[in-house]
């Protein structure tokens, strides 16, 4: 490794080494260095529980808006600091969100736990206002093909479409999240660089960018190599990860993305979920399973497991479904 500083040797973060090794930033980023050991982790990670939104949106059976409630309302009492609760997009395109606005004043909001909501256009954006939103996210994809499937409109158009909804949240001082679809590749389009639109959605004014894996086919090493190039242009503390499980690649995509300093982590409780407009997408990491893995590494997320368990089971009894969850299985012994 030549003249590699030996706190490179002896493993820290990638955010640390690029703090306190600047030249070696663009070395990383050039790619002179492909494989790095990395072993400090961070001490605390936000999780941003994705369940009651991504994780039933692809359900068949609509589920009754009181049991989306009650699965949010327990979720809140978990110590997770962020629910995304629903999303508004056209009931025609995601019929299992129609009920976006009684599920968001239906639901107890606990203080210091945010709801945030999808919006995809100012028509969302508004009816989301409406209802009470106080956070929102608006969602692209690094693929074209999956964006005009996913939105019905071209990436550039979408961006327009931002732009417009980012400004009107800008004058309320609504936080807005970006999501960026197909990160790590695409059901149409195979392998996609989602570094234009990150940087161009954290241009426009979003707090933090969602990198997601939505098909589930990332590996750790399309991980690295991924974030490496985004972080070149959007800050690591700006940056979040969102893994499906198809390919059963999503925790160890997670731990690369920490080992290199990212401590946003996208989740759903039970493993639920899936795009509807992605041919095999899967469910998404399950909550539990991040859980187990980061206190077991001793990294801080404020969420209690046993309570969130609870939430698991709640919402696979009234689902009448089996956990995707390895900890909840675990633990109910039916693994
Ligand atoms: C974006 C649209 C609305 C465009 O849909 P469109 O049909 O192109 O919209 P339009 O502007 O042409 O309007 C057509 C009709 O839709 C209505 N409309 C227009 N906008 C809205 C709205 N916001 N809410 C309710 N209704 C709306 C509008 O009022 C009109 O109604 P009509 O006059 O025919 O009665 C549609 O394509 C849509 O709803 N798509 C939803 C896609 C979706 O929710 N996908 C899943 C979430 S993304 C995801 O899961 C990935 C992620 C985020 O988790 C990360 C990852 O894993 O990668």
């Amino acid at each position: 490794m030549g003249n590699v500083p030996t706190t490179v040797k002896h493993c820290l973060s990638y955010k640390q080494i690029v703090e306190d090794y600047p030249w070696l930033r663009s070395w990383l980023q050039e790619e002179k260095v492909s494989i790095i050991l990395l072993f400090l982790y961070p001490e605390f990670v936000k999780i941003v529980e994705v369940g009651p939104r991504d994780g039933l949106q692809n359900e068949k059976d609509i589920v009754p808006t009181r049991v989306k409630i009650q699965l949010i309302d327990m979720l809140s009492t978990t110590g997770l600091s962020v629910i995304e609760a629903t999303s508004f997009v056209s009931s025609k395109w995601v019929p299992q969100m129609a009920d976006h606005t009684d599920v968001l004043q239906g639901i107890q909001r606990v203080p210091h736990v945010r709801y945030p909501v999808l919006t995809p256009n100012m028509q969302g954006f508004q009816d989301a206002v409406a209802a009470g939103a106080t956070e929102v996210a608006v969602f692209g994809s690094a693929s074209e093909t999956f964006s005009r499937k996913n939105i019905n409109c071209s990436i550039a158009e979408s961006m327009l479409r931002f732009e417009e909804v980012i400004s009107a949240a800008k004058d309320r001082q609504i936080p807005v999240r970006g999501y960026v679809s197909c990160a790590l590749g695409c059901p149409h389009e195979g392998h996609i660089e989602p570094t234009k639109i990150s940087k161009a959605l954290y241009d426009m004014g979003c707090y933090e960018i969602s990198l997601g894996d939505t098909i589930g086919v990332g590996t750790p090493s399309s991980m690295f190599k991924m974030l490496q190039k985004v972080m070149k242009d959007v800050p690591l503390s700006a940056l979040a990860v969102h893994c499906h499980d198809t390919y059963g690649q999503a925790l160890p995509n997670i731990l690369t993305a920490l080992q290199m300093g990212v401590s946003v982590v996208d989740s759903a409780v039970a493993g639920l979920g899936g795009c509807p407009y992605a041919q095999g997408s899967s469910g998404n990491v399950s909550t539990e399973d991040v859980l187990y893995m980061l206190h077991g590494m001793g990294i801080e997320t404020g969420v209690n497991l046993d309570r969130l368990l609870e939430a698991g089971d709640f919402i696979c009894n009234a689902l009448g479904r089996r956990t995707n969850s390895k900890v909840a299985q675990a633990r109910s012994g039916t693994l």
